[in-house]
């Protein structure tokens, strides 16, 4: 069983190095161009879908839409949900990541963007970011919202999503495809590899690459790749590291 991943292409908020979350921003013309990219790989690597699945946020469903235009696969069934949003970065979300380096420190940076259970600052409750005051989570249960998440409570709510859906298609014989974003994928990949707290640190996952999985039938993880050019796959996964550093 294959399951493939994508990360969004490079956002406008990527761009300017921006703590994103769930800042509902769109792909920068670098990142519609990863997207398109991904989507041609996918086609010439023979890959084909019957169901995806990708956030609320129009970063990843843009990606998501240029990869099926590629493949010609506009019709197939597209499940969002807000279970597959980025992690919630609180009230670090709007800040220029290396200034707010320079201001913390780097140490500081690295622990609130790769720590497992550190969750940044909070939102006020009365911020009109909060997800509980926007249109797009109003058939959400508001308890359910958080005002910011560490990776630990990202996994708390992408897991289940991923076990009550994703994994029944699977099981179903479906092929599958996610669009989703850096920590929601984080998320599944510790949990697929049963990757320990300090490991999951160094985990970086590039703008718009594809990542397979392969699974045996008990879902033990057989084999894991990204698809395109690995000396330019390790650069975007350096630069991604690379953003909490102060200039
Ligand atoms: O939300 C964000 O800022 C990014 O999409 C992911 O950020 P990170 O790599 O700093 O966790």
């Amino acid at each position: 069983m294959k399951l493939v991943l994508v990360r969004h292409g490079e956002s406008e908020w990527n761009r300017a190095n921006l703590f994103t979350g769930w800042t509902d921003v769109d792909l920068s013309e670098k990142g519609h161009q990863e997207a398109i990219q991904a989507g041609q790989t996918l086609k010439q690597e023979g890959y084909d879908f019957d169901v995806c699945y990708t956030s609320y946020l129009k970063r990843a469903i843009h990606t998501l839409n240029h990869i099926l235009d590629e493949m010609d696969r506009n019709w197939l069934p597209v499940h969002k949900s807000w279970h597959l949003n980025e992690r919630h970065y609180g009230a670090l979300q709007g800040l220029n990541k290396a200034d707010t380096a320079a201001k913390y420190g780097e140490d500081q940076v690295k622990i609130w963007r790769r720590s497992f259970d550190v969750k940044p600052p909070l939102l006020d409750v009365n911020d009109e970011r909060n997800p509980a005051n926007q249109a797009m989570y109003r058939n959400v249960d508001a308890k359910a919202l958080p005002l910011a998440e560490s990776l630990e409570t990202t996994i708390d709510r992408v897991i289940p999503y991923y076990e009550a859906n994703i994994k029944k298609d699977m099981e179903a014989g479906k092929r599958v495809l996610i669009a989703a974003h850096g920590n929601s994928i984080r998320a599944l990949v510790k949990y697929f590899e049963n990757m320990d707290k300090d490991t999951i640190v160094g985990v970086n996952i590039p703008t718009g690459v594809p990542l397979v999985y392969e699974f045996d039938e008990d879902f033990h993880v057989q084999k894991k790749y990204y698809l395109g050019d690995p000396d330019a796959i390790q650069a975007k996964m350096k630069a991604v590291a690379n953003q909490g550093k102060a200039k």
